[in-house]
């Protein structure tokens, strides 16, 4: 099982890229992605990134953009002794490529405070929320992201890494507005997460995500010596010398013909493995080949290359022992209203065939997921302090949605299979059912479901428990899937439906204004400034922000343009003044650099000259659909004949 970390990009890593506006017309496009240290590389755009954009910007995922008849990606038991299960392509994969059909990823807000106590297995799943895009979630800084999907299932090899860890798109605006649907801030608007190949993988290879040095190095009882990142790459070059030492003393150019029986060789790796074995410990030293013909095999390819058959599968023996992932994929819901996104089979399925497997994250305690109100009160020494109600729940985590509960249990179930956490119900029109999952041991035991107790459950937080998506009719290629949630969850929506009321909480929810739209219709707008705001503000939920690269001063002389990735965030700033010269906009803002809400006094700083494209609207934090103190939150229903008795403890 994989167990990703909180990894990702630290802002010291963080980098703008800019087009260069003379070539951008008569030459293939240019990115040149500038670092903070002043170091500049650019690019030529390729044609499979335009396709992979154009397909994105016409709504579609990646893969449906391309042709499909055959599962290309299983679930099946990992590579790595004791890792559990993991992700296996069936088809050869070149860099660049994608893979899977775009996961949806679920912000966790401020769980260290919330849920502070309570055992749960979801910290070893989480990404960080601010290398998703979500850190105006909450201004705490504590927003974690899971995201159930191929970024939960791929382990890491830190030799094989062969494909990056895929940021999801953020779409507040979608088809929903505050102003009018119960549906809002019901289901994540972080989604389409494409996961992209960044190392050759044969057919039948297992993926492989970076989680991050970090995530090795913090758990020394599982994995030892392991070694990092670095450890390969000295290692790569050590084994180059080493091999061409032994080839000038063997008096060979390639050594290939050189015994394996020969005495200096044997001498030489005999001495390595008892260094290896105890004289040294050292995880380089655990990288390096430990015999003549790795060693040589590795200095005409990569150390990789000595693990790669390993980390490959039989795509036969795929298809007989693991099972599809990649039947579905999500696009927005054409027969539930309100609903946001569905799942939708992309090839015929078979009546009773099973869709997919997911495994499950259990947590024993469902009080994980509610939010307390909170107050903050000052000591005598006017430092800040936050007390936590437990008796005022004022809210859910918006994971609830996506995971299965029973009125008669606090043990709650969380799936984490790829597009099958996109299902939306109909009680009537359901053409999928779950089932404990049935032969496959290596994520299911069915033990737990026959005898371990909550408490069990409580004690002991590895996925052991799966179930099988299978369908219940004949399913064409194009439909949606369907899952009955049951009659206490379709209530609920009911009694929600009857009773909502538009919420008007910082903002009006009419005047509310999703940052995304306003990034793309007014891309081009000039901005108000501080003064101008004052008689016509923007939607109170709004804030502009500025690039990162500002930190830096900035020099008009380059006529750059800045680039946003998904995941930048920038510093809050103030539009102090805007001037024209050379027929364009320039502004002059004032940075706040200090981004920890709680440091006393924002360092502060002014820029000049900076272009339009600096700056960017985001929701101010906390005030997302997602927060929305209206929106609906419910648990899936877990079907009663699924509910072991043993777990009935309300
Ligand atoms: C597991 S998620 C399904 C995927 C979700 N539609 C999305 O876009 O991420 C469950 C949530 O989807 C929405 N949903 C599913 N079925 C629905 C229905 N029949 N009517 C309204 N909302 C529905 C509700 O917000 C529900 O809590």
């Amino acid at each position: 099982m994989s167990i990703p970390p909180d990894g990702g990009l630290g802002h010291e890593d963080l980098v703008f890229i800019l087009t260069v506006g003379s070539h951008a017309q008569s030459h293939p496009k240019q990115t040149c992605t500038i670092a903070y240290d002043g170091t500049s590389a650019c690019k030529e755009s390729s044609n499979d990134d335009d396709v992979n954009r154009q397909a994105i910007n016409a709504g579609m995922t990646v893969s449906s953009a391309l042709s499909d008849s055959t599962c290309g990606l299983y679930l099946a038991p990992s590579t790595i002794p004791g890792a559990g299960v993991g992700i296996f392509t069936a088809v050869e994969k070149q860099i660049g490529d994608t893979v899977g059909r775009g996961d949806i990823c679920i912000p966790v807000i401020d769980m260290y405070w919330h849920a502070d106590g309570i055992t749960q297995p979801f910290s070893d799943y989480f990404w960080s929320g601010d290398t998703m895009g979500m850190s105006h979630e909450t201004d705490s800084d504590d927003v974690e992201a899971l995201c159930p999907g191929l970024d939960c299932a791929i382990n890491c090899h830190l030799a094989l890494v062969n494909v990056e860890k895929a940021v999801p798109v953020y779409d507040d605006f979608g088809a929903l507005h505050r102003s009018r649907d119960p549906g809002t801030g019901a289901f994540s608007p972080y989604h389409n997460g494409t996961t992209y190949v960044s190392r050759h993988i044969p057919a039948g290879g297992e993926l492989f995500k970076f989680y991050g040095d970090h995530w090795f190095q913090t758990r020394p009882h599982v994995f030892g010596l392991i070694p990092l990142s670095e450890d390969y790459e000295t290692a790569e070059d050590m084994n180059e010398k080493m091999v061409l030492l032994l080839q000038r003393a063997l008096g060979t150019r390639d050594g290939v013909n050189v015994s394996s029986g020969n005495n200096l060789l044997e001498d030489w790796f005999g001495l390595l493995q008892k260094i290896n074995a105890g004289a040294f410990e050292s995880r380089t030293l655990n990288a390096l080949p430990q015999s003549w013909a790795d060693a040589t095999l590795a200095a005409k390819d990569t150390i990789s290359a000595l693990h790669q058959p390993s980390a490959t599968r039989d795509v036969a023996w795929l298809e007989k022992h693991g099972r599809c992932i990649d039947h579905v994929e999500p696009r927005t819901s054409t027969i539930v209203p309100q609903a946001g996104r569905g799942a939708f089979a992309v090839r015929s399925l078979l009546r009773d065939q099973v869709i997919t497997t997911t495994p499950l994250l259990h947590v024993a305690d469902a009080d994980f997921f509610n939010l307390y109100n909170v107050t903050s009160m000052f000591d005598e020494n006017d430092n800040e302090h936050y007390q936590k109600h437990v008796d005022t729940v004022v809210g859910s985590q918006i994971l609830l949605n996506y995971c299965f509960g029973h009125e008669e249990t606090t043990v709650i179930l969380c799936p984490y299979g790829s597009g099958i956490n996109y299902i939306n119900h109909d009680a009537t029109l359901a053409n999928v059912k779950i089932r404990w999952a049935v032969d496959f041991d290596v994520v299911h035991d069915d033990e737990v479901v026959q005898s371990w107790t909550v408490e069990d459950l409580e004690n002991d937080t590895k996925p052991r428990l799966a179930l099988d998506y299978f369908a219940t009719r004949d399913i064409e290629p194009g439909e949606e899937l369907l899952l009955d949630y049951g009659a206490v969850w379709e209530e609920a929506w009911r009694e929600h439906v009857d009773t909502w009321q538009p919420y008007n909480g910082v903002v009006d929810a009419i005047s509310y204004g999703s940052a995304t739209t306003m990034n793309e219709v007014a891309r081009e707008t000039p901005l108000r400034t501080q003064d101008e705001q004052r008689f016509d503000p923007y939607p109170g939920n709004l804030q502009i922000r500025c690039h990162y690269a500002l930190k830096n001063t900035i020099n008009r002389e380059e006529a750059y343009v800045f680039h946003w990735r998904d995941t930048d965030y920038g510093y809050a700033c103030h539009i102090l003044d805007r001037f024209i010269e050379d027929n364009k906009d320039w502004y002059t803002v004032e940075l706040e650099l200090t981004v920890d809400p709680d440091a006393e006094t924002a360092v502060r700083t002014e820029r000049t000259d900076v272009p339009r494209s600096a700056m960017q609207f985001f929701p101010a934090p906390g005030t997302s659909d997602l927060q929305l103190p209206n929106a609906f939150r419910h648990l899936i229903g877990l079907p009663d004949e699924l509910l072991p008795p043993q777990w009935r403890n309300l």
